[in-house]
């Protein structure tokens, strides 16, 4: 899998270029070789009085090419380079895009990969650079050995000291990798911390509370934290590094005497002297460059792996979500079994044996305290988690067995922390549902729905203003004017299965806030059987439902219409009674 991915991602990209990135690799690689035996040929010619007219050649042919391969094969390799990492991020996007749920935000683990992955996307010139190199330097190993061999077959030990100065960056390799791993976690933190920072919507919070000084003061413990970490592991390989290369200067020291000594007792020819001491800095470069290979190859391959193991979690994240489509009506209603729930790493379940039908053509409103479950169940009905118990019915079929597309396709949904998209304003509605995207008439038919054709009618450009003000030409909106933009959205699919509203009027009034919802239910009433499950801490709007589901504590704690609940006089009486004297 790992070299499946590597192979494919490096010779699929630009497979033209990097044949010929193989072979200029090759030529700049056996280059300075020729120049060297041109050399000895001269050298030897002249010490026996017989001017060799082929070395004269190899030299000059040599360093021509040495010259003027390099330029074109940087220009080349740097296009493969960005190539290469432009497909491996726009996969990278693919694939997290493609996981149908929100666990791996949500697993530290999990998020921790997909930060690694990010972190090092940029540094993945090994994809095809590594593989053309790690052919081209064994071309290179090969002809050098060839070189020493011809000087003297002993000296064929030489590149065995290179094995050293391998092995040194082999360890230091593994601890920066075992190091960047670590650091993850801190990158992620940086990150959050420098968006806390920057982001103008956290500007206003973050200056009048003077949160600045302390996200600084964190941000400045992290970064020093993670510095720490990789100036240890960089001085261990450094001194590795020094050692290595000492070993290799006293053993090739005593192979440069020892030709000296033949050639001086007329055993070898005086150009030996020269190949042998021009042979040293080739020995050394063959050993840094395989070194340099088989590091950017390990950390390549490394890559691939923890790549190879999220696509592995993606695949099997898409098939488990894979099913039969969606059905065209809800004629029952959907059917909560026992229903819990555990987020990763919690450590109690935020839902509990919840038994609830959910009548279809209803409209369904949940409310209870801060953290009694409410949106972890509507995320539930939305599928962006399974339960870990229980079972969800839509009429007779069960929900993980209906495609998670197809499902989410039937869905709508509006929540309290809804995404400000900095498009131009058809296209901030429009992506409610992406087949309409560009269709205007819908975009203006989710616009009236959602109450927000004032907001549009005030910008410069209409539907075509740009939205944002940190683009050239946009314009900012209010809380409550992106919150009608966000709710035209929810109401750009026309006939859901499932309609959620989770707290997505906030920063309205509650009499805009009623009346917005009376209309999304019957509208989705009207068309598919189709299901409104609303949250709201406002009771005036909570009361129009057929059904008021109370929560407590991630169990549901009282069921019934209004009246019912009230003619019962438990919790939800209580919490009315208190809401109804505060406005009075
Ligand atoms: N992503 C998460 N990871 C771990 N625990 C979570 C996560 N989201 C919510 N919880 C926990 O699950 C429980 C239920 O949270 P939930 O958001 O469903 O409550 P809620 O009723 O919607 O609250 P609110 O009215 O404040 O929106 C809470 O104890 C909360 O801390």
């Amino acid at each position: 899998m790992t070299f499946r991915l590597w192979f494919g991602m490096a010779f699929g990209t630009s497979p033209l270029l990097t044949w010929i990135q193989l072979v200029l690799n090759t030529v700049r690689a056996l280059a300075p070789l020729v120049t060297l035996v041109g050399l000895k040929l001269v050298i030897d010619g002249l010490t026996s009085r017989d001017p060799s007219a082929i070395g004269a050649a190899l030299i000059v042919g040599g360093l021509a090419l040495s010259l003027v391969v390099p330029p074109v094969l940087n220009a080349l390799e740097s296009t493969v380079n960005d190539r290469g990492h432009l497909r491996i991020y726009r996969d990278l996007m693919a694939h997290v895009s493609r996981v149908p749920g929100v666990a791996h935000h949500e697993n530290p683990s999990l998020a921790d990969k997909v930060a690694y992955l990010r972190g090092q996307v940029s540094d993945m010139s090994y994809l095809s650079t590594g593989l053309v190199g790690a052919v081209v330097t064994a071309l290179e190993v090969a002809a050098t050995f060839g070189l020493l061999a011809s000087v003297r077959p002993e000296f064929l030990l030489l590149p065995a000291l290179g094995l050293l100065r391998i092995w040194s960056g082999s360890v230091a390799g593994r601890r920066q990798h075992e190091v960047r791993q670590r650091l993850a976690r801190h990158g992620r933190m940086r990150g959050r911390l420098r968006e806390i920072a920057a982001a103008p919507e956290h500007g206003v919070e973050t200056r009048t509370s003077g949160l600045g000084r302390l996200l600084l003061t964190r941000f400045r413990e992290v970064l020093a934290a993670e510095r720490a970490e990789t100036i240890r592991a960089s001085r261990q390989g450094l001194l590795l590094e020094v050692a290595a290369r000492l070993g290799f200067a006293l053993g090739y020291g005593a192979a440069i005497a020892y030709t000296v000594v033949l050639v001086r007792n007329g055993s070898a020819p005086a150009g030996d002297i020269a190949l042998i001491v021009l042979l040293a800095a080739r020995v050394d470069q063959v050993a840094g460059m395989v070194n340099g290979q088989v590091q950017g190859m390990a950390r390549t391959w490394r890559f691939f792996k923890a790549y190879g193991e999220f696509v592995t979690y993606v695949r099997e994240s898409v098939a488990a979500g894979a099913g039969s489509p969606a059905p065209e009506r809800v004629l029952g209603g959907i059917t909560l079994n026992g229903v819990g729930f555990s987020y990763p790493q919690a450590d109690a379940p935020a839902l509990r044996d919840v038994d609830l039908h959910l009548p279809a053509g209803s409209t369904v409103a949940l409310v209870g305290e801060n953290g009694a479950g409410k949106t972890t169940l509507v995320k539930l009905l939305l599928r962006l988690y399974e339960p870990t118990a229980g079972t969800i019915r839509v009429d007779d079929v069960g929900m993980d067995s209906i495609d998670v597309g197809s499902w989410r396709e039937r869905c709508s949904a509006g929540f309290q922390d809804f995404d400000r998209f900095e498009f131009v304003a058809a296209t901030t509605v429009g992506v409610g549902d992406l087949p309409r995207l560009d269709d205007r008439g819908a975009v203006d038919r989710a616009l009236e729905r959602g109450d927000a054709e004032d907001v549009v009618a005030q910008l410069p450009d209409g539907l075509d203003t740009q939205l944002g003000s940190a683009w050239q030409g946009g314009v900012d909106l209010s809380v409550g004017q992106w919150q009608r933009l966000a709710l035209a959205r929810a109401f750009m699919r026309p006939e859901p299965l499932l309609l959620v509203l989770d707290e997505p009027t906030a920063a309205l009034d509650p009499e805009s806030e009623h009346a917005l919802f009376e209309r999304f239910a019957e509208a989705t009433q009207r068309s598919a059987g189709g299901i409104t499950v609303l949250v709201s801490h406002r009771f005036s709007t909570v009361r129009m439902a057929d059904l008021i589901v109370v929560m407590h504590e991630g169990r549901l704690h009282e069921l019934g219409s209004h009246d019912d609940l009230m003619a019962a006089g438990g919790l939800y009486a209580e919490l009315y009674t208190l809401q109804a004297q505060a406005y009075r």
